[in-house]
C-alpha cells in the first residue's frame, strides 16, 4: 500500500549531471537497487528524453534503448518509465521504448504548449503505458494557465499531470497555489518535480503533497540536473517519519545512494554559485554544463550569461543561445 508514489529520475534527470555518459553497467546496477528497494517506478532515457542524444543537448554514451532494456531486465516489481518531448522524441521511440520494456511515459511540454502533446499522450495510451503529461518551467505561467493547460493533458489521456519546476524557482506557497488549483480542477492525479537550486527542492515536494499530489519525483543523492532532485532516499526518510507510505525500504534505498550511486557521482551534487543563480533567475537547470563550457569559451561569468538567459526567458531546447549569449557579453 503506497500513500505516495516516489518515481525515481537518477537514470534520466541524472543523465544531465553524468553528460549522458550512463554505461550499460551502471545502468543495470543502479536499477536492480532501485527494484529491490521497492520503488514503484524509475525513469530511464536521455536527459532530454527519448530521442534527445544530439549535438544541440549532448550525445549518449550507450543508445538509451539498449540501457531502458538493461534497466527493464533488472525489475521484478519496480516499473521502467521514460520521458518524451514531442518532436524530440516521436512515436516510434515511444514503440520502441515500450518494446525494450518501458511501462510508463511522460509526455513534457513547455508550461504553455500542452497542445503538442495531443498525439502523443493518445498513443501512449493505445500502447498500454501508464500515461503522464508533464509541464516544464511551470514558474513561467501564472496558475490559471497550468490549469488550462492541465486540462488539456487531461483531455487527450493523461492520467497524472506534473508540475515541474525545471529551474528550481518556485517557492513553497507557490507550489501549494499550483497545486491545489490542480487538485480543485482536474480529475487526474498530480505529480510533482523539483529542482533544488534555492535549496527547496524537499520543502517544495512537501508543499505538493500537502496540496494533493501523490506523484513525487527523487533522485538517488540528488543526483540531477543544476543542483539535482529531490533526495530520494531523504525523501523516503522524511515521508517514513510522517507516517506516509511509499512502499521502499530506507535502509535498502540509502544502500543504492551510497554503493552504486556516490561512487559515480562525476562532481558534488551541490548548491553551487551558478546552480544558485538558476534557481534565482528561473533558468533551465540543465543548462548548468552548458553554461561552464561557455564561460570558459567566451571568458565571461557564468552567473552573467545565466543571468541573462533568464532575462530572456530561454526554455530548454535554446542551448545554443547559451553560448550567443556569452559571446554577446564577452564583446
Ligand atoms: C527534459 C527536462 O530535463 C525535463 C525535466 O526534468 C525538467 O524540466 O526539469
Ligand atoms: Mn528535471
Amino acid at each position: 500500500m503506497r500513500d505516495i508514489h516516489i518515481l525515481d529520475v537518477s537514470l534520466r534527470d541524472g543523465s544531465h549531471s553524468m553528460k549522458h555518459q550512463y554505461s550499460e553497467q551502471q545502468v543495470r546496477d543502479i536499477a536492480r537497487g532501485l527494484n529491490q528497494a521497492g520503488v514503484e517506478y524509475f525513469e530511464v532515457a536521455h536527459g532530454d528524453g527519448l530521442g534527445g542524444s544530439s549535438l544541440q543537448y549532448g550525445l549518449s554514451a550507450v543508445d538509451e534503448l539498449k540501457l531502458i532494456e538493461a534497466a527493464a531486465n533488472e525489475c521484478t516489481d519496480s516499473k521502467v518509465a521514460v520521458l518524451l518531448i514531442p518532436g524530440i522524441g516521436i512515436k516510434d521511440d515511444l514503440k520502441n521504448a515500450v518494446n525494450a520494456g518501458a511501462k510508463m511515459a511522460r509526455v513534457a511540454t513547455h508550461v504553455t504548449e500542452a497542445d503538442i502533446s495531443a498525439q502523443h499522450i493518445a498513443y501512449s495510451r493505445e500502447l498500454g503505458l501508464k500515461t503522464a503529461g508533464f509541464l516544464m518551467m511551470a514558474h513561467m505561467a501564472p496558475t490559471s494557465v497550468i490549469v488550462e493547460q492541465a486540462k488539456l493533458f487531461e483531455s487527450y489521456g493523461a492520467e497524472i499531470v506534473y508540475v515541474t519546476d525545471s529551474a528550481g524557482y518556485l517557492l513553497p506557497d507557490q507550489v501549494t497555489e499550483r497545486i491545489r488549483a490542480l487538485k480543485e480542477n482536474i480529475g487526474c492525479e498530480i505529480g510533482f518535480h523539483a529542482h533544488n537550486n534555492m535549496s527547496l527542492a524537499m520543502a517544495n515536494s512537501l508543499a505538493a503533497i500537502e496540496a494533493g499530489a501523490t506523484y513525487i519525483d527523487g533522485s538517488l543523492r540528488a543526483l540531477g540536473a543544476g543542483s539535482g532532485n529531490t533526495q530520494t532516499e531523504v525523501l523516503v526518510a522524511v515521508l517514513q517519519r510522517m507516517g506516509i507510505q511509499t512502499g521502499v525500504d530506507l535502509y535498502n534505498i540509502i544502500d543504492v545512494a551510497n554503493d552504486i550511486v556516490a561512487p559515480i557521482l562525476p562532481r558534488p551534487q551541490e548548491i553551487s554559485g551558478s546552480s544558485l543563480i538558476m534557481g534565482y533567475a528561473g533558468v533551465y537547470s540543465s543548462f548548468l554544463l552548458h553554461t561552464e563550457k561557455a564561460s570558459k569559451q567566451f571568458g565571461v561569468d557564468e552567473r552573467d550569461i545565466l543571468v541573462e538567459l533568464g532575462r530572456r526567458k530561454t526554455v530548454g531546447g535554446q542551448e545554443d543561445l547559451i553560448y550567443e549569449v556569452a559571446q554577446s557579453l564577452r564583446k
